[in-house]
């Protein structure tokens, strides 16, 4: 039984689906190293944002497939480190928007209000009145930066509330803003026109002191900066001082450079700085929907099935794979075929997308095809998230083409492989969605569905040659279960597609092919 670690709290919906195909271990709170000593017994590991997987961890880890993420922020994990040795990183896109959302939102208005300062005098036995006269935010201008999942469920509450809204987010379109009732503006002028500031991006080296001395410098002496995204994006330094100094109106923090907050010269500040321990997600349903998210996909995972939300497995959004899932297998075979036709060191893959899959998202089929054609090389070791790294250090040359004017199947494949010891080809299709056939290989047509054990031999086509290989292979005691030639003109160069019900036995290709008119035999298994 596979053995999954959960190394941070999650809830029990989670646990409860992963004991359903793995033995769980919940050890929350263990150091660095501890994790490391540990950490090769599993096969999965589940976190939130209290395990920082590293490089290390992940090259300890020996024997894990999948890392789960309980939320969105996968930056505390080493994503590239676990691609490199295969391992599938999913994390909760949606889980947690609404809390986090929900969150800044709150922070805004707590803010606006003084709500965590009042409460906190009133239990000290106070009545004070005037310290915590506040502002509305209706009719305010709210900037937010970073117009996804979270940032546009804030400007939807937000509209709601009678604010107006600018937006800074590279990534999206005018029309995309518009649509949530907001203007899209450059940065700059977002932070001098804002009243409210909420952040919503997330962090990586661009993000990374995004609002530093200089931006803040931009703000209104009055406006206030929310950060639920984060630690980092903003420079805790450069916050302290300008609010310290007056130059801003305030801030509120959920997440923080260092996590837990250590000693900070954001702990002396007053009313004008709201702090919380990175709490955007945990509400009650967060944990429960990002700990089911998370926990089907290890158990999917685990079960040899693909991940819905896989961050290192480019292309493979859970719309894209349920459009190419039976594709996908076709890619496999044919990759794996043509690279036991071909033998020896691939040079160049040429992948023809054909008909309907000419319009498709190709990136899975094309990894697909990579991690059938490397198989032989690598065996368990390549899957989707490993497949095109490992052929690109293994300099092979992938190059696409489509073809929509190809209408003999609704879609179709074409795999062209060339090594060093020559260039091969294989069509498939699937017949009814579902069964794959091999309708070409090396330019023969042919219509079989592949087995676990095939021959081809490429002959010439004369009388008697069928004949005399089912002789051969009998005097082997190798069974047939069916047999196909293709060939273009008669008595001409043909291909003879043959599944067997056993692999070959050693020698008897040397045989096959010094029967007259046979010129190259294959055996493959798949
Ligand atoms: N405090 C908490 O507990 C939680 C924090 N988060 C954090 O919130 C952040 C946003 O999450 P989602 O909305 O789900 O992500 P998302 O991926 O839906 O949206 C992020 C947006 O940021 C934009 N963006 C990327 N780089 C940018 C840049 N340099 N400048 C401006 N915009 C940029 C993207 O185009 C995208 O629209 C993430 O960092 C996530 O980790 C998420 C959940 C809970
Ligand atoms: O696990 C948590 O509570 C943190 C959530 C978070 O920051 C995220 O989902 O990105």
């Amino acid at each position: 039984m596979s053995k999954v670690l959960v190394s941070d709290p999650i809830d029990q919906a989670g646990i409860d689906i992963l004991s359903q195909v793995a033995t769980v271990d919940v050890k929350t709170g263990l150091k660095p190293a501890e994790l490391i000593e540990i950490i090769g017994e599993y096969d999965a590991l589940m976190i939130r944002s209290g395990t920082r997987v590293t490089q290390e961890i992940i090259e300890a880890g020996t024997q894990l497939k999948i890392i789960g993420r309980a939320g969105v922020g996968v930056d505390n994990v080493d994503v590239p480190a676990a691609t490199r040795k295969g391992i599938v990183v999913v994390n909760s896109p949606e889980g947690n928007t609404i809390a986090a959302a929900e969150h800044a939102l709150a922070m805004m208005l707590s803010l606006s209000r003084h709500i965590p300062d009042a409460n906190a005098s009133v239990k000290r036995g106070e009545w004070d009145r005037k310290t915590f006269v506040g502002a509305e935010v209706y009719k305010k201008t709210l900037g937010v930066v970073g117009l996804g999942k979270i940032g546009s469920h804030v400007a939807a509450v937000a509209k709601a509330m009678g604010m107006k809204l600018l937006a800074y987010d590279p990534f999206i379109s005018t029309e995309r803003a518009e649509q949530m009732g907001c203007q899209l503006v450059e940065l700059d002028l977002l932070m001098q026109q804002a009243d409210y500031i909420t952040l919503h991006i997330p962090k990586t080296p661009e993000t990374t002191h995004l609002i530093n001395a200089k931006t803040l410098a931009k703000m209104k002496p009055t406006a206030r900066i929310i950060n639920c995204a984060r630690g980092g994006i903003i420079d805790e330094a450069a916050l302290a001082a300008a609010i310290k100094e007056g130059k801003i109106g305030g801030a509120a923090l959920d997440v923080f450079e260092s996590e837990p907050l250590g000693e900070s010269d954001l702990r002396s500040l007053g009313k004008d700085l709201i702090l919380t321990p990175h709490l955007g997600a945990s509400t009650t349903e967060a944990q429960v929907n990002v700990a089911i998210d998370v926990a089907e996909q290890i158990r999917d995972v685990l079960l040899g099935l693909p991940a819905r939300s896989a961050v290192n497995i480019p292309g493979f959004g859970p719309d894209v794979l349920e459009e190419l899932k039976p594709y996908m297998q076709l890619a496999e075979t044919l990759g794996n075929l043509v690279g036991q036709l071909v033998g020896g060191r691939v040079e160049t893959l040429n992948i023809t997308l054909q008909g309907e899959l000419a319009t498709n998202k190709s990136q899975p089929l094309v990894v697909a095809a990579l991690k059938g054609l490397l198989y032989q090389a690598l065996r368990e070791r390549v899957n989707y998230v490993n497949a095109s790294i490992e052929a690109k250090e293994r300099g092979i040359r992938v190059i696409e083409t489509r073809d929509a004017s190809a209408r003999d199947y609704a879609g179709s494949l074409h795999l062209e492989a060339t090594g060093t010891l020559g260039t091969h080809s294989v069509t498939g299709a699937l017949l009814g969605d579902k069964e794959i056939h091999l309708t070409d290989v090396d330019g023969f047509p042919i219509n079989v569905p592949p087995s676990k054990y095939m021959l081809f031999t490429l002959h010439r086509d004369m009388p008697g040659i069928i004949g005399k290989l089912g002789s051969l292979l009998g005097s082997f005691n190798v069974n047939i279960a069916s047999m196909q030639v293709g060939r273009k003109i008669v008595r001409g160069d043909a291909v003879m597609a043959l599944s067997i019900d056993d692999p070959l036995p050693e020698g008897i290709l040397d045989e096959i092919t010094k029967v007259p008119g046979i010129r190259d035999a294959y055996t493959v298994t798949l």
